[in-house]
Formats: structure tokens, sequence, C-alpha cells
């Protein structure tokens, strides 16, 4: 029997799991070190683009206020006004509903040498001031003129923004003051400055959509220009630095987005996983049942049948699935059956040699000790009954020398017949047990019965009249024959065929062409022919 683990089916159980395993290890690596890595390079694109989107909603913001500045700007009032020529410009102008309509901190104008010609706004206290410079009350404006060497030496276009980040977040929107209809030079500066006030930030975020905040920072700390950090599986915090004023500080944008498009593409990606691995267990599955009801359930019963040759004395029918089968397990089963008939033919071809006489075809010395050995077994218990016969030709020698060894064997042959057509039919076992010396094995028999059998043999072989000229006894083949029954001195299989011999040597002693019984606590006693 083959050791279960050591069994095909098992090797290949094993083997294909390892198989399996080794796949899903691979799944597992190429999403972790392929597929993910993409998946969160897209999410940093998407954060990358959303920035992107909050940059140019304010942009477009500061378009807007650029668009604004110059409307004032390329105004012929206006440019009368940084000349000095309208002083009813602040009064018609220049009050705070103005400001508080154009959601605008303050409106600084500057004349053609930069200098302070009207500044308006609110202070830092938020009371509107207006003035003619930016001595008290209008000093809070300081900061913002103090912007605008560094803007109009940068900068040589006619309009230009910017955003603030000191001393509050904000919009700057700067245009040169030109006249409307004819080409002229700049007359001076148009300064306006709109609050990134909250307000402002909640449209900002209905517009974009998007979660953000906007603070000051230091201009070189720590915080790099973009940066992303996954808060949560369903939440990320989003930054970028955008330049502004002063040089020294930047403003960030901070944005809360969320990883839908993370969470779907995983979902997506997770969905493919647990399809793939489920689509490769089931094809190995299905390799392994393919592999067992075609191979190795067939080679199993084939084991199990090569077993039972061992075990059983009959050799059991090859199984007709397998015979039926048209690969090469069918030619295996095939070959092997016509190998162990033959097999079975010649082990039968030996046996029947090593129990019969070649000459003859009488059972031999061999098989007829057997057989006495089991007839003298079976009577043993039960007192049964069973007798023998030795039979010996008369002066066989002389036949020999006269008619020649081969006329000496057909006599053989001729009595050997006669010996089994006269006793064959009765379960009898004749054999030739010695060159020309015949005993016969006869079971349930009583050595009257024996006796009685003897003696019509003796008479056939008479009859048979082969001639034997040369005989001191007969002109004719005669035969001595010797009969002992199992008794209480002769219980052993030796101990009958002794007494038949002795009968037999009496049969001779007395004349020859007789039958002779041999009788216990005395030599055996001839019988009449
Ligand atoms: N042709 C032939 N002769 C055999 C065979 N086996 C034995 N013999 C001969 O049988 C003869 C037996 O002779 P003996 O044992 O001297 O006995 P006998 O001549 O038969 O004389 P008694 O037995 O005393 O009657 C021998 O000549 C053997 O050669 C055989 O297979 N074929």
């Amino acid at each position: 029997m083959t050791p279960s683990f050591s069994s095909l089916r098992h090797r290949f159980f094993l083997a294909l799991g390892g198989v399996l395993c080794l796949a899903l290890l691979a799944l597992v690596l190429v999403a972790r070190y392929q597929i993910m890595p993409i998946l969160l390079e897209d999410e940093e694109q998407y954060a990358s683009s959303e920035l992107d989107r909050v940059e140019r909603g304010i942009g477009s913001e500061l378009n807007h206020m650029r668009r604004l500045v110059e409307d004032w700007a390329w105004w012929d009032d206006t440019y009368d006004f940084v000349q000095g020529k309208r002083p009813e410009y602040v009064d018609s102008n220049l009050y705070e509903s103005t400001l508080e309509t154009l959601e605008l901190k303050t409106m600084i104008f500057l004349d053609a040498r930069h200098q302070p010609r009207w500044v308006a706004g609110y202070d830092d206290d938020g009371e509107f001031t207006s003035c003619p410079d930016a001595a008290p009350p209008c000093d809070w404006a300081t900061t913002y003129i103090d912007y605008l060497p560094t803007r109009l030496a940068s900068e040589n276009e006619a309009s230009q923004t910017w955003l603030l980040a000191q001393p509050m977040l904000a919009m700057a929107a700067m245009s040169g003051i030109y006249q409307s209809r004819e080409e002229s030079p700049s007359a001076g500066w148009l300064l306006m400055v709109r609050p990134l006030s909250t307000p402002w930030l909640e449209q900002l975020r209905d517009t974009t959509g998007i979660d953000l905040n906007l603070t000051s920072i230091a201009q070189g700390g720590e915080v790099p220009h973009e940066s992303l950090e996954r808060v949560s599986t369903t939440q990320m915090a989003a930054s970028r630095a955008v330049e502004a004023m002063p040089d020294d500080r930047q403003i960030r944008i901070d944005a809360n987005l969320p990883r839908q498009r993370y969470q779907a593409s995983l979902e997506t990606f997770r969905f493919a996983l647990y399809w793939t691995s489920g689509v490769l267990i089931v094809t190995l599955l299905v390799v392994l049942w393919l592999l067992e009801s075609i191979v190795l359930a067939p080679i199993r019963q084939f084991s199990r049948y090569t077993q039972r040759l061992h075990l059983d004395t009959t050799p059991p029918p090859m199984p007709a699935s397998l015979l039926k089968r048209r690969d090469e397990i069918g030619t295996l089963a095939q070959e092997f059956r016509n190998l162990l008939e033959h097999q079975q033919q010649q082990s039968a071809l030996l046996l029947d040699l090593s129990q019969h006489d070649s000459l003859t075809g009488l059972a031999n010395r061999r098989l007829f000790d057997e057989r006495l050995e089991q007839a003298m077994h079976k009577a043993q218990p039960s007192g049964g009954q069973v007798s023998t016969m030795m039979l010996d030709i008369d002066h066989f020698k002389l036949y020999n020398d006269h008619y020649g060894h081969l006329a000496g064997d057909d006599c053989l042959v001729a009595l050997a017949e006669c010996m089994q057509g006269h006793l064959g039919s009765h379960r009898f076992l004749a054999a030739r047990t010695g060159g020309e010396e015949f005993s016969i094995l006869m079971p349930d028999t009583s050595l009257d019965e024996a006796l009685d059998h003897a003696r019509r043999l003796l008479q056939a072989i008479n009859a048979l009249a082969l001639t034997h000229e040369y005989s001191p006894t007969s002109p004719y083949v005669t035969v001595s024959i010797g009969v002992a029954s199992r008794a209480d001195n002769l219980t052993t299989p030796s101990d009958i065929m002794r007494a038949a011999d002795q009968a037999m040597y009496q049969a001779k002693a007395s004349g020859r062409n007789r039958v002779a019984a041999y009788q216990a606590h005395d030599q055996a006693s001839p019988i009449e022919r």
C-alpha cells in the first residue's frame, strides 16, 4: 500500500497548492509594489489638479480686480484728479459706500512721482478714513504704499495684480493712470486692495466645490511648496504655497479633499484581485479534479488490482473500466492482462509438467505422494478407508532387451492407458511412480473393493495380450499387483506404500501375474488371478 503522504494524489495536491500559493503571493506583490504606487500617484495628481483649480479661482478673482482698477485708472476724471485738477473728485467718488460696494479695503492714488495724491480706506479698527496723503489718520496706508516701489521696479506692465500676506490676506491690483481717449504718459498710479475675507473665501469654496482655507506663512520654512497628507481612508489634506507680498511671506492653500477616487480605484482593483484569485483557485481545483478523475483514480484502481493479485488465490478479473479505456492507462491494463494470462498459462504448464509423467501422461510420484497424504489425512479422524495398489511389469528387462527401449516405452504407454481406462472413472489416481512401476490411489475404498479392482485390472492387462515371447511367466506382458489398505498399523502414507510394495513383491515371489494383499501380522497373501 502506498503511504498516503507519498501518494500521487497527495503530491499533486501539494504541488498545485504550492503553485496556487506562489500565484497568490505574486498577485499580492504586484498589488503592493505595482498597482498601489500607481493608485497613490494618481491620487497625488488629483490633489495637485484640485489645488490648480483653487489657484485658477484666485487668479480669476485677481483678473476681476485688474479690470476694476483699469476701469478707474483709465478714466479722464481720475487722470485730472491725480494732476490736481478736479477737487470735487473725492466727494463725488471716494466715499465709504464706494469701497463697500467694490468690497475694497483701500484705494490709493499716487502721482507721477509716486507720491500719495489721495488715500481712502479702512484703518486697522475698521474706521473709514479719507486723506490727501498717508499722514494720520491715514498712516495705516504706509504699509501698502511701501510695497509699491518693489512692484513698480519689477513690473513694466500698465497694470498688475498680486496677493498680499501682510498685514492681512488680500488681493492687490495696481494700474497706471492714463487718459481714456488719447495716448499719454502715466499721470500716476491707482492701487486697490481687496481683503480675502470670510465671505469671499466661502464664495471661493462654493465655486470650486473644495473645502479650503488660506493662511499666511513665512517663506522658506519647513513647509514644502506642495504637500499631501492622507489623514484617513476617506480624507486627505493637500497644501500648496503660492507667492505673495511681502517677499518673505507666502500664502498657503490648504484643501481637505475626499479620497473617493482612490477608494473607487481601490475597490475596482480589489474586485479584480478577488475575481482573479477566485478564478485561479477554481482553475486549480478543476485541474486537480480532472487529474484525479482522468489519471489518479484509474492508477489507484490499477494499483489496488495488482495488490489483490498477491492476496487472492485465484486472480481477480481486470476491472472492465480500465480495459475499456482508449488511452495509455487502457493500453497498460490490456498489456498487463495479456502478460498475466500468459504467465498463468506458463504456470499451469509448469505445474502440469511437475505433477505428471511426460511419457504416459499419468500423475508422477510427486503428485501421487501429495494426494496420498491428503487422503490419509482426511481419513485419519473418522477412520475412513484408503487403499493403494502397486503394480510392476513382469520381466520388463527382458522385454526391453528383446524388443528395444522404444517398444518398452510403447508398452508402458499401453499399460498406462489401460489403467486410466479402468480406474480413472472411479476418482482413483493412477501414477507412474518408478521406471516400470505404477501406483494407484483409491480413496474411500476398502481392501476387498481394492482387491476387486486389482483383479479386474489384471484381467484387463492380460486381455491386452501384449506379446512378450521371452517372458518365463506368459507369452504376453503381465503385471504383479500388491494391494494394501489403511489399518491400525498402517496409518501413514509411507506405511501403506511399504505394505503395498511388500504385497507386490509377494505377488512376484508367488509366481507373478497375480494380485497380493498385505495382511497385518502376516506377510502379504497372494490372491488368485
Ligand atoms: N523402455 C523403458 N524401460 C524402462 C523404463 N524405466 C525402466 N525401464 C526398464 O525396466 C527394467 C526393469 O527391470 P528389473 O528391475 O530388472 O525387473 P524386471 O526385468 O521387470 O524383472 P521383475 O521385476 O523381477 O519381473 C529395466 O530394464 C529398465 O531399463 C522406461 O522408461 N522405458
